[in-house]
Formats: structure tokens, C-alpha cells, sequence
């Protein structure tokens, strides 16, 4: 019996009159663009407008968590304001403790965020000891061994927005 992941919704919610950010790092871009790709997917199927989909990027995760700020702040201004945003990124462990580092600071960073923008801040970080697993969690493994991950930062996005919004 499958005891882990996402359990069922409490109902479906409607994603027509929200606006999301995605801002992904551009490390890893293969397994980055299979997640922000399933997330979108997600995100239309909830009724969200491809239009009110704004994407940006940064270096890295490290970057996320100031780009993630700005980006929320640089929306407001133009009179185009998010109502969620989805920092993505992809951290696969090396041979030194920059994983861990930047593993650590930019979760706490991102959690902390949620104050400062006044907004839900979805985690979509995937902190991986191996690109095989990486690979697994964005759905695009050889052996398709699990479903990807970015589908469910879309659906969370949704409902988060939605059930607490402004
Ligand atoms: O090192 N590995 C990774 C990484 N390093 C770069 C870091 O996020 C930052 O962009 C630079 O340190 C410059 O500030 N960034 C990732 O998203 N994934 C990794 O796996």
C-alpha cells in the first residue's frame, strides 16, 4: 500500500482568476524544464490562463530567494500582481558541502519569504543526492518510476492561492 505523497484534494479548485510567477534557476535545465513544464500543465488543467503564467529566471538556487522577492515586487509595479509564485530549482549533491549550503539557507530563505511578499511561496526545490533521482522526481527517468513533482507545486499553487488569497 502506497503511503507516501500528495493525498487527494479536499475539492478541485478554480484557477481561472489567479495570477501565478514560476522563477526557476537555470541550473540542472533539463530536469528544470520537465518540472516548470508539468507544473504549467497542472496549472491549465486547474482553469488557470496561460496568460496570467509569468515565468522568470535566475542563475541558480542560491539566487532564488532574493529573485523570488524582486520578482514579486517588479509585478506589483506594473500593475500585473501575483497572487502565488513558484521558485524552482534543482540541487544535485557534488563532491563538496555546497549542496548542504545552499540546500539549507535557501529552504529557510523561501519559507521565510511567505512573510515578507504577504503570499504563498510554493517549494519547489528539489534537493537530489543523484541525478537519477532528480530525474525520477521530474517524471523523465528511463523507467518513468515516478510522477513529476512540478504537477504537484501547480496544484498547491492553485489551492494556496485560492483558499488564502488576498
Ligand atoms: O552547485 N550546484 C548547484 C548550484 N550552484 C550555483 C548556486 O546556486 C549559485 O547560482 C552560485 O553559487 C552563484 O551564486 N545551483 C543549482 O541550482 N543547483 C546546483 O546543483
Amino acid at each position: 500500500m502506497a503511503v507516501k505523497g500528495l493525498g487527494k484534494p479536499d475539492q478541485v479548485y478554480d484557477g481561472s482568476k489567479i495570477r501565478v510567477g514560476i522563477i526557476h534557476a537555470r541550473w540542472n535545465s533539463v530536469i528544470i524544464d520537465a518540472l516548470v513544464k508539468g507544473a504549467i500543465e497542472r496549472m491549465a488543467s486547474l482553469g488557470v490562463n496561460e496568460k496570467n503564467i509569468i515565468v522568470e529566471t535566475v542563475p541558480g538556487s542560491y539566487e532564488l530567494p532574493w529573485g523570488t522577492k524582486r520578482f514579486v515586487d517588479r509585478q506589483a509595479k506594473l500593475g500585473e500582481p501575483l497572487d502565488v509564485v513558484i521558485p524552482i530549482g534543482v540541487l544535485i549533491k557534488g563532491s563538496t558541502m555546497h549542496f548542504e549550503y545552499i540546500s539549507d539557507s535557501t529552504t529557510h530563505a523561501l519559507m521565510n519569504l511567505q512573510e515578507k511578499v504577504d503570499m504563498p511561496v510554493i517549494f519547489g526545490l528539489l534537493t537530489c543526492m543523484t541525478e537519477e533521482q532528480a530525474l525520477a522526481r521530474a517524471g523523465i527517468d528511463a523507467s518513468h518510476s515516478m510522477h513529476n513533482h512540478g504537477e504537484d507545486w501547480g496544484a498547491a499553487a492553485v489551492e494556496m492561492a485560492v483558499k488564502f488569497g488576498k
